[in-house]
């Protein structure tokens, strides 16, 4: 998958990071005023890091989201993929929302081949990708089936997919299972998780849930608003699968409950 993206060399005995952003500001002008949504935000990531961004409403996580996935600018400093500025959404950076997206009325291997298709590969070609990634995420027996027949873990199988189709290294999701009950939630915790392990992808993964981000994440990164500014970087070096009611998981939940507190 990602092997097969051309990428610039980095320099001898370097790494290069998938994505590197520099003292990124964002500005949004608001009638007669100016937004900070984000203020000197840097962050590193490497290929395959699972990073979860936390931080209170209007920290401007969504905004820094955002920016990645090429839908927003940044008003000053550099935000890079691959060492090359990001000038735009690419196939590259896949987002996936919190209803998932998927078009109802094409079937499962559909929506994971239309990436494939509206790029430009023959229908064959695109119709084998999306057998791949059907295979990938479990869903081979619902390879024909429509979204409306398919559960809350399922349709968010089928998102990854089509995100995974389409080359992409980073998968950007925003809250994608806020909306949940928490049964559901901790099931597709664990799918993503096996995905990720599976796909070597590098996720962006914003939460407002200290424990979901404890669970998931290698590195957490709290952020706080007014101008959103990312104030912590704590990495999560907890074996997976992770266990909540353990001594280590509770001292690391205090202590980003402390951060996120110290905020109000
Ligand atoms: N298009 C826009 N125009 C003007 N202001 C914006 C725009 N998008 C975001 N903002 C402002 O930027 C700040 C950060 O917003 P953002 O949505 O990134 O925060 P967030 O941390 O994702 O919040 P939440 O947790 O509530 O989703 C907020 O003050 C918001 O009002």
């Amino acid at each position: 998958m990602g092997e097969t993206l051309a990428r610039p060399a980095a320099a001898a005995g370097t790494v290069l990071p998938i994505l590197d952003i520099a003292h990124v500001d964002k500005r949004f002008a608001f009638g007669a005023e100016t937004i900070t949504a984000l203020s000197d935000a840097t962050l590193r990531v490497e290929r395959g890091e699972f990073i979860c961004l936390i931080g209170p409403s209007g920290c401007g996580k969504s905004t820094l989201l955002r920016m990645i996935a090429g839908f927003e600018a940044v008003s000053a400093g550099s935000l890079l993929m691959w060492g090359k500025p990001v000038a735009g959404p690419g196939p590259d950076r896949g987002m996936v929302f919190q209803d998932y997206g998927l078009f109802p009325w094409l079937t499962v291997s559909q929506n994971i081949a239309f990436g494939p298709v509206a790029r430009g590969r023959p229908k064959a070609e695109a119709a084998a990708t999306a057998r791949r990634f059907v295979e990938m995420v479990g869903l081979t027996r619902f390879a024909d089936a429509y979204p409306h027949q398919l559960s809350g873990g399922m349709k968010q199988r089928v998102a990854i997919a089509r995100v995974l189709a389409n080359d992409a290294e980073v998968v950007l999701m925003d809250e994608p299972f806020g909306a949940l009950d928490a049964m559901t939630r901790e099931r597709l915790q664990e799918e993503l998780l096996d995905i990720w392990a599976k796909a070597r992808l590098s996720i962006i993964f914003v939460t407002h849930a200290i424990e979901e981000a404890i669970l998931l994440a290698d590195r957490v990164v709290v952020m706080s608003p007014g101008p959103g500014r990312i104030i912590a970087d704590e990495r999560i070096a907890l074996p997976r699968p992770r266990d909540p009611t353990g001594v280590e998981f509770n001292a690391l939940r205090r202590h980003l409950s402390g951060l996120l507190g110290s905020l109000h």
